[in-house]
């Protein structure tokens, strides 16, 4: 085997998505001898970036000082809040929970808004390399971090070298800086390796799903932003729907579940379908069209949930810390915020030491804080949750209690207990199924490379699963890549993994946790427009 090549920076940042693009910049903005790249498995950036998305826009400010005058291509001033209770036919409007008061925010795409940083980034003098999947953590002789391997290129199913094969190189850093997102494969494996969570309670996750519509002309409020609980989720499942009305007769309508369900035969994609089946949304969509969609995993975990963000060598931030403030359902502004106080931190010095205790120290954490009850508070259905949300906000955060936040794929009931109910109606807006819906992520995925889902343990499918949970695989991805089919050689999960829209929810959600989520070739995966 040959030598692989080996690249220099001071910083490495691994993932182009608002965490990974505002450290970098910060960092070229701060000291522009710094050398700086960010590397995205995506094949554009912003490709993989998949949000709601009501931002709030101080961070930016910072950030790009002037955007407001230049915004990114989609960027619509919140106008109106709206925080509905839904039943199979009927609405009630209720107050708007503060935290969900948008007065002062955008709607914008963030997939767009992170290509629309992109060339900011690279005017700033960051390399910036799309295509080009961090496969792994490099080491030195001490154990730390020192940088990312690139994955090899033209590698077949087998393993094999094809024609064109290219060995990734391994970039070296001082620093490397995990913006993964959600569930980065690269910080699962430094949270272990490090015991990072050793301290704190276990990360949750919801899984997140959003469709990108044109509408007839004159249906769209510019500005209006919707929420839902209630139908079409049964009470025991913690999520709900948006619809952010923008421009150009567009609507993102997406839809939340957390992945604390306890019934294994709930599907999270049908719930989504279901809820555009409101009467109200409806009305709202028909003889619309879509034009993208595609589903992310979400982190909700909050406060109790957050790992030690330092290592040695390495950091996290963003999503991939597990910042995302869930009473708003907003993420950016602490992916801008953390990525930023990471490039102040290193322009300081160059080394990780010291920066868990600065952002615990931070706005950032405090505003977690603050609200690290409601969350939990819903683990005992919708109006316990509703009641912890009023006495926590009212309380400004200040009980001295905190609750537990729990595994979630620790809470599947068995398939002989009790079931949830679903009031759930016919169907007739597009799409028809998971496979239908994945024409609209356009994901891509040259099939003759080694399958980047692995079940570590493949026994387990049939040995215990199937009969203790009906294999919740073939349910819970929105993609439809786990199937379950029996032929001469026997049942096995078939998985198709060309579909994968990378939202890392089988990782996450697998009873069993078998399922391990790795990067395929760069460049491979969803190729969003607009999400
Ligand atoms: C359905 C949904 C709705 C949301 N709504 C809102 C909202 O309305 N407002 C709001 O503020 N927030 C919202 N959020 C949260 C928000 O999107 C996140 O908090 C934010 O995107 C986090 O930014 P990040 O940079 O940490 O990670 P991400 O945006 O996930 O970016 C991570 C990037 O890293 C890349 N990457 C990952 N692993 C690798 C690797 N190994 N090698 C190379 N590249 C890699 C990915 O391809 C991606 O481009 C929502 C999220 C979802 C899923
Ligand atoms: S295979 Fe896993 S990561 Fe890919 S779309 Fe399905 S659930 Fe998401």
């Amino acid at each position: 085997m040959t030598e692989r090549e080996i690249m220099e920076y001071d910083v490495v940042v691994v993932g182009a998505g608002p965490s990974g693009l505002a450290c970098a910049m910060r960092l070229k903005q701060l000291n522009a001898d710094l050398s700086v790249c960010v590397i995205e498995k995506a094949s554009e950036i912003g490709a993989h970036v998949l949000s709601g998305a009501v931002i709030e826009p101080e961070p930016l400010d910072e950030l790009v000082p002037g955007w407001r005058e230049e915004p990114p291509p989609i960027c619509v001033s919140a106008k109106r809040d709206e925080f509905l209770l839904l039943s199979r036919t009927g609405k009630r409007k209720l107050p708007t929970p503060p935290q969900q008061n948008n007065h002062g925010n955008f709607i914008v795409s963030l997939g767009a808004t992170c290509a629309w940083l992109a060339p900011k980034a690279e005017a700033l003098g960051v390399d910036l390399f799309p295509g080009f999947a961090a496969a792994d953590l490099a080491y030195d002789d001490g154990d730390a971090v020192c940088g990312v391997i690139i994955g090899d290129m033209g590698v077949d199913r087998e393993g094999g070298e094809k024609e064109g094969y290219v060995q990734g190189i391994e970039i070296r850093a001082a620093v490397t800086v995990l913006g993964e997102g959600c569930r980065g494969h690269l910080s699962k494996r430094a949270i272990k390796k490090y015991g990072l969570d050793r301290d704190s309670d276990p990360q949750t996750y919801a899984i997140g799903m959003k469709e990108l519509w044109q509408l007839p002309a004159g249906r769209v409020e510019p500005g209006l932003i919707q929420h839902s609980v209630g139908w079409p989720l049964p009470k025991q499942v913690y999520g709900g729907s948006f619809v952010y009305h923008l421009d150009k007769d567009r609507v993102a309508v997406g839809f939340v579940c957390a992945l604390d369900y306890q019934d294994p035969k709930f599907t999270p994609f049908e719930a989504f379908q279901q809820f555009k089946h409101h009467p109200s949304v409806h009305a709202l969509l028909e003889g619309g069209e879509i034009l993208s969609a595609g589903a992310r995993a979400l982190v909700e975990g909050g406060y109790q949930s957050l790992p030690r963000v330092e290592m040695p060598g390495a950091l996290l931030i963003g999503d991939a810390a597990g910042l995302l403030n869930v009473p708003k359902i907003k993420g950016t502004h602490q992916a801008l915020r953390s990525g930023m106080m990471a490039a102040e931190h290193l322009a300081e010095k160059l080394s990780s030491e010291g920066f868990d205790a600065r952002l615990r120290d931070s706005a950032v954490v405090a505003e977690l804080k603050k609200v690290r009850n409601i969350r939990p508070g819903f683990q005992k259905g919708l109006w316990r949750g509703m009641t912890t949300a009023a006495i926590e906000t009212a309380t400004a955060g200040k009980l001295p209690r905190t609750l537990s936040n729990h595994a979630d794929h620790a809470q599947y009931r068995k398939l002989d207990q009790e079931g949830f109910e679903y009031d759930w109606v016919e169907r007739d807006l597009a799409p028809r199924d998971r496979l239908a819906s994945v024409y609209f992520a356009s994901t891509e995925h040259d099939e003759d490379q080694p399958v980047h889902l692995k079940i570590i343990d493949p026994d387990v499918c049939f040995s215990r699963c199937e009969t203790e949970f009906g294999n919740p695989c073939t349910r819970f991805c929105p993609a439809n890549v786990y199937e379950k089919v029996e032929d001469e050689n026997g049942k096995r999960i078939q998985i198709n993994a060309a579909n994968c829209v990378h939202c890392k929810t089988c990782d996450i959600a697998d009873p069993y946790q078998v399922i391990n989520w790795v990067t395929p070739e760069g460049g491979s995966g969803p190729n969003y427009s607009n999400l």
